[in-house]
């Protein structure tokens, strides 16, 4: 057989499955409707089970494998459509329905915001474009800023949680996890860094720079060629390292810090943009104790578990691909007193405020053994 004349005969196989395809969807949506009049849940493992047994043996070894696939995919396909036919109101859903009616129209503008670090810091800049007409707190580290959100001390909390270059924050994605708060608001900064001593001094008198180790890290490159007599030493924050140099009394300590701090702790600028690449950016979210959902909206953030066999992590994903949604970052840890078994975090585009994502999202909450909506905000 020439390709032309397989390819006629793969042709007619499809239309076959095609229409076989559509009278089992049919089928299932009424399965769907039975199991909704007997208040049961869509998915069956028992009866999945014993499908794929079936089908592993009567395939045969040849192809075995290749049929259990397929079929696990089709249960996959034919699972996402029952949930959206047999979509009605859950807890889950109402608590969507309820945030999306309680928020207001645009994002607030003003509140109290806990923010780690020091004035001039790059949170700040943040925090700044995200709520320009907030109180700032400033609060030593992460941990304090989910406990002031948390405690109702501040409203808002605005924190980093990825960097261009250097990669996810991992603390603040595990004080996601332990912390009851919601991320309402997600905004992208360039970031720049600047060494800067006191006025008067030289590049060549320095002898300890300091800063916060994901600034050292974006400035390896020149602070590696400084030499080895130069010493980097890690610090709590950028602007908290600038603050320091200005107050201490030996000349010879610089800090990388962003470009305002020069000003703001009158130092001068020994060297300007000395990131390793000037693609660099830091994404930053804004928690909240409150569910918030303003219109606009494009992004969802979710904490959950996959089954930790073969295809367990595939099969998860594949549901988000059945409905068409576009992951943009999948992030595990570790869980805490398990061995190497870990938690998912993923950020979706897609928008609570369509139906099809709710309905997955809500069958998401009820099958999977742990899951948690981290937020739906809009992200500019
Ligand atoms: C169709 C059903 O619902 C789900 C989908 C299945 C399928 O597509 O074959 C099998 C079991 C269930 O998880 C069913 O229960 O029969």
């Amino acid at each position: 057989m020439n390709l032309d004349e397989v390819r006629v005969k793969i042709n007619d196989i499809n239309d076959k499955m095609l229409d076989l395809f559509k009278q089992r969807m049919v089928l299932s949506k009424d399965v769907a409707d039975a199991k909704r009049s007997m208040g049961k849940a869509v998915y069956d493992a028992k009866r999945e089970r014993e499908i794929l047994d079936k089908v592993t043996i009567d395939a045969g070894p040849e192809f075995d494998i290749y049929a259990r696939r397929f079929f696990e995919n089709l249960f996959s396909l034919s699972r996402t459509y029952q949930a959206e036919q047999l979509f009605h109101e859950t807890e889950f859903s109402m608590a969507i329905k309820k945030a999306v009616e309680s928020s207001p129209n645009l994002p607030p503008q003003r509140g109290s915001v806990a923010c780690a670090g020091e004035f001039g810091c790059n949170t700040q800049i943040a925090c700044d474009k995200l709520l320009p007409f907030s109180q700032i707190l400033f609060v030593n580290d992460f941990k304090a800023v989910f406990s002031a959100v948390d405690q109702g001390l501040c409203q808002f909390g605005v924190l980093p949680i990825e960097n261009s270059s250097n990669g996810s924050v991992k603390e603040v994605y595990d004080l996601l996890d332990q912390h009851d708060c919601y991320i309402v608001r997600g905004t992208r900064l360039w970031i720049s860094h600047d060494l800067m001593a006191k006025k008067g001094i030289k590049l060549e008198d320095i002898h300890t720079i300091y800063s916060h180790p994901q600034a050292l890290g974006q400035c390896q490159i020149f602070l590696n060629n400084l030499g080895a007599n130069v010493k980097l030493e890690p610090y709590s924050n950028t602007a908290e390292a600038a603050k320091m140099v200005s107050e201490s009394d030996d000349p010879g300590i610089a800090a990388v810090a962003p470009p305002q701090c020069a000003e703001l702790y009158t130092l001068q600028t020994l060297a300007k943009n000395i990131q390793n690449s000037d693609n660099n950016y830091t994404r930053f979210i804004c928690i909240s104790k409150k569910l918030a959902i303003y219109p606009g909206s494009n992004k969802i953030s979710i904490i959950t578990s996959a089954s930790h066999t073969p295809g367990g992590l595939s099969s998860l994903l594949t549901k988000f691909s059945n409905v068409g949604i576009n992951l943009t970052k999948l992030e595990s840890r570790p869980i805490q007193g398990h061995n190497f078994e870990f938690l998912f975090y993923l950020d979706l585009e897609a928008s609570l405020f369509d139906e099809k994502v709710t309905a997955l999202l809500s069958e998401l909450h009820e099958s999977q053994e742990k899951f948690r909506l981290l937020g739906n905000y809009p992200e500019n």
